[in-house]
Formats: structure tokens, sequence, C-alpha cells
């Protein structure tokens, strides 16, 4: 699998898949920047009367639940209904799972929406499958990636979603199948959304990637390595943040090669 991922690349870059966000305030801004970066078209959207016409022209559809609200719950529940009619793959970033009642009672009704890949971290991972033995401590992590396996796996054979999970490790679980990332840097959790930005790229690949186990692998990997390669040329978490689209946007087969960590 690791020689046809940066094929991959070029095929997201080639067919620009259009990709429907509906995502938080926060990270709508370098959540589209990102898309644009890796040579895909992002629309934000979340008006009820537009939902089925935008299914129609999207190659895939990105549900994220971090600024949860009530006239959007009810978006998210139209989309991903009409991307299941219109056989577009979903994917769910479950932003806060665990964190309160509403989070959970919210994604609980989305999850039953069959999404195509679940990505989150992995105190996420663990509250979606109920499994959480410590605390979402907000929007963070407060476990590492590894810890979250047996959760991750539990989610992909409940709903059949392939399941992501971020963190010092990159970690993908489809049936059998688990391939792991050993790539980025810390500092790129000191800025707010690279995880969203890993979602949408997801996305982006299951979009127009017919294998979307190596779509899934594909995406992380871009992100991870991206997030890697930058961190070499950055002060902080303010040149990162720039860097990070640059790589995303220009980064070359040899250094995508030599950089990535891959194990199976
Ligand atoms: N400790 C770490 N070392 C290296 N890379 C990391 C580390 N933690 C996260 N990453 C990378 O940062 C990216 C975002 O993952 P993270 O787990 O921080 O997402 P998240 O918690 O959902 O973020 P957010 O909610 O802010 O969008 C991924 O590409 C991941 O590989
Ligand atoms: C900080 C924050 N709060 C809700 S969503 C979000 C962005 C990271 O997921
Ligand atoms: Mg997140």
């Amino acid at each position: 699998m690791k020689e046809l991922l940066y094929s991959h690349i070029l095929t997201v870059r080639k067919q620009a898949p259009l990709v429907q966000n509906i995502t938080n305030y926060v990270v709508m801004n370098n959540t589209a920047n990102a898309l644009l970066a890796v040579g895909a078209s992002p629309i934000m959207a979340h008006a009820h009367p537009e939902m089925a016409a935008m299914q129609k022209i999207c190659n895939a559809l990105v549900i994220n639940i971090g600024t949860l609200d009530e006239y959007w719950v009810e978006s998210m529940l139209i989309a991903a209904t009409e991307a299941n009619h219109n056989n577009k793959p979903w994917i769910l970033d479950p932003v806060g799972a665990g964190a309160t009642p509403y989070r959970d009672e919210v994604l609980s009704r989305l999850i039953e929406l069959k999404p195509a890949a679940i990505r989150g971290n992995a105190s996420e991972i663990q509250a979606l499958a109920k499994l959480n033995k410590t605390q979402t401590k907000g929007v963070d992590s407060t476990s590492a990636s590894t810890e979250a396996v047996h959760a991750g796996q539990i989610l992909n054979k409940t709903y059949g979603a392939i399941i992501v999970i971020s963190g010092e490790t990159d970690i993908i679980i489809d049936g059998d199948q688990q391939v792991k990332i050993h790539n980025g840097n810390a500092l790129m959790t000191k800025i707010t959304g690279m995880g969203c930005s890993a979602t949408a790229i997801l996305a982006a690949f299951i979009g127009v990637i017919p294998n979307e186990t190596e779509a899934a692998v594909a995406a992380t990997a871009l992100m991870s390595v991206s997030g890697e390669l930058a961190a070499k040329s950055s002060n902080g978490p303010g040149s990162l943040q720039v860097n990070i689209l640059d790589k995303l946007h220009s980064i070359k087969e040899q250094e995508f090669e030599e950089t990535l960590k891959f194990s199976i």
C-alpha cells in the first residue's frame, strides 16, 4: 500500500473533489484553506433548503460537531441522510465527544446514519465507543491514540466506518487492517483545528479514491508528514499554521516517501 499513497495525493489534485463542510465557527477558514491546499474545493453550507441540492453536486460531506447549535444539528441530520441517498461518503469529526450529554446525544443520532469514516483524537474515539475511562478535556485529548485502539475496533465493527485516531501516532482501523503513521510534530496540537483539517482532507480523499482504506491512509499520511516537514522551518504555532498549508500544497514525492514512517 505504501507505494500507492503519493499517487492518491496526485489523484486528489487532479480531480479536485468538491467537499461540503458543516463545521465549527473556529476552524471554517483554516479548514477551507487546507482543502484548497491539497487541491480540493471546499464549500461551507448549512441552510436546510440547500442540503439536498448540495449533496447532488458534492463528492463528500464533513460533519464536525465543534460548535453545536440546534439548527445546525438538523442540517447535519438532513445532509447525512441526503449523502446516503446519493451514495456520497460522509465523514464524522466527533469534536469534544464525551464532554457534555448534548454532544453525546447528537453523536448517537448521527452515528446511526453510518458515516464512511470517523476521525477523532483518542479521548473522542474512546467516548464515542462509550469506553471512556478518562475524561475528555474540552476538545483536546487526554489519552494516547494507542490507548484508543480497542474503542476504534468496536466502532469499526459496530458501524462499519473506517476509524482514524489521531495523535503522536495516527492509527487507521478498517476490519482486520490496522495501519500506523508515526509522523507529525507535537507543535501541531498548539494550533486549533489541525484535527478538523485532517478530517476535511480525509473526506476529500474518500470522495474520489475508490479504495477507502487507502484513501484514509493517504490523507492521514499527507497531513502528518506535511506537519512534520513544515515544523522544521517554523518558529512556533503561528508560522507552522502557514507553513503547513504550503507543504500540503506542494509536497514532492521524494520528501513524502523519505519522511513517511508507516507500519502495519
Ligand atoms: N504528539 C504529537 N506528535 C506528533 N503529531 C501529533 C501529535 N498530536 C497530534 N499530532 C498530529 O496533529 C494532527 C491533529 O491531531 P490531533 O489529535 O491533535 O487532533 P484534534 O485533537 O482533533 O485537534 P483539533 O480538535 O484541534 O482539530 C494530526 O495530523 C496528528 O498526527
Ligand atoms: C476550540 C474549539 N471549540 C469548539 S470547536 C474548536 C476547534 C477545535 O476542534
Ligand atoms: Mg478535533
